[in-house]
């Protein structure tokens, strides 16, 4: 439970994948040029903020004081692996922020964390996103999309999808980002490590197989995203099976080659196909349906070959206020229950 002045505001935000994922070769400024179709999962972390002004002073130490904390049942993992200092991806989307509004980040940020950590999943720009839009809401900003869009892009390469939610097609350091027509649910299983990987090892990672590349044994890349973007508006899950796609996959794979096994157990376990998430090491699995899908994620939980697996489906919107919106009633006993919170400011 956050304590602090004033209520909180709680935002809800989802995980993506990838669908398709090309990578350009690598630019001057260290990042690589993207053409990647986002989804939003219904995995999600949930961010809370409040208040730490006081009107008189900001304590600076203490329980009620700026900074950010994990909320709700937290493995060890989670708490070896989350920086809670300035390098947390949230509290950077807070000064940033803050920087925009002219104003302190006096504010405690909660995280209650259910996206794996570096898994390839956008977690920790999750994070920011909903810190961005909770942010908004608390201090009543009155920014436009555009605006809020630009920060979150300065945050990190996936932070406005986050924000944006549902279908995306992402260019430029995949923070361009233009709404793809998504009328249907796809159902997957999620096949988590228990372990992460390193977002800019894996990026360098493929840099050093297309450098040692030969003809005889070329590094592929991904084929045309338009028949991607054709399947998801189709809807047909057979389809789009076909066509997933991710140039990170290899230098994943490469640097963690028990991900071949988790990939080939997922097929066998029934999935229609299976593509390592972003960065990875995360690998998802599109099924028919949300019964077949239940059935590969009994099947592939009991092959040895991940930590642990969780059924999702997607698209879903983007990061959402559930809580504590001075426009909307509260939650809880007497309130609205919290999913399914609105149309997105944002989208
Ligand atoms: C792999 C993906 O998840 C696919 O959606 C993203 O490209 C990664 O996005 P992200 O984690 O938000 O990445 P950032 O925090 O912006 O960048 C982390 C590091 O990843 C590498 N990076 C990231 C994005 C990009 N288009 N090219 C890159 O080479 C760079 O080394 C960069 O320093
Ligand atoms: N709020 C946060 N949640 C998780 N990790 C964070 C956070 N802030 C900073 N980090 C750091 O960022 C690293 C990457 O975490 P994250 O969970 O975002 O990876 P990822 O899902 O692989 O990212 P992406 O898919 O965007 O490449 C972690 O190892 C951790 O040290």
């Amino acid at each position: 439970m956050l304590s602090a002045v004033g209520p909180p505001v709680t935002v809800r935000v989802p995980a993506k994948i990838n669908l398709h994922l090309a990578v350009g070769d690598l630019r001057a400024d260290g990042y690589h040029d993207l053409v990647t179709v986002f989804q939003a999962l219904n995995l999600f972390d949930e961010i809370s903020v409040v208040s730490t002004h006081t009107g008189r002073h900001v304590d600076r130490i203490g329980p009620g004081a700026p900074g950010v904390e994990l909320l709700g049942e937290v493995t060890d993992a989670q708490r070896a692996e989350i920086p809670l200092d300035a390098s947390n991806l949230a509290w950077r989307a807070a000064v940033a922020l803050a920087e925009v509004a002219g104003r302190e980040p006096d504010v405690r940020i909660g995280i209650r964390k259910s996206i794996p950590v570096a898994g390839g999943m956008a977690g920790g720009s999750a994070d920011a996103a909903g810190t961005l839009l909770a942010l908004t809401t608390l201090w009543r900003l009155d920014l436009g999309r555009e605006a809020l869009m630009e920060v979150a892009a300065d945050v990190g390469s996936d932070v406005a999808f986050a924000l944006h939610g549902g279908t995306a097609l992402g260019t430029g350091r995949g923070e361009n980002l233009v709404p793809v027509l998504s009328r249907h649910t796809f159902h997957w299983v999620v096949a988590l490590q228990d372990h992460g990987l390193s977002t800019p090892a894996v990026f360098g990672e493929l840099d050093r197989l297309r450098s040692t590349s030969t003809p005889e044994s070329p590094v592929k890349r991904v084929g045309d995203v338009e028949p991607v973007l054709e399947a998801v508006a189709s809807g047909e899950a057979r389809s789009l099976a076909l066509l997933l796609g991710n140039d990170l996959q290899a230098a994943a794979v490469s640097m963690d080659p028990g991900l071949r096994r988790t990939l080939r157990a997922g097929v066998a376990a029934g999935a229609l196909a299976g593509v390592v998430s972003g960065s990875g090491p995360t690998c998802v699995f599109l099924c028919a349906d949300g019964p077949s899908a239940v059935r590969v994620a009994a099947e592939l939980s009991g092959a040895g070959v991940c930590r642990t697996v969780r059924v999702a489906h997607g698209p879903v919107p983007g990061a959402r206020v559930i809580d504590g919106d001075p426009a909307r009633p509260p939650r809880g006993p007497g309130g609205p229950p919290a999913p399914d919170p609105g149309p997105n400011m944002y989208a």
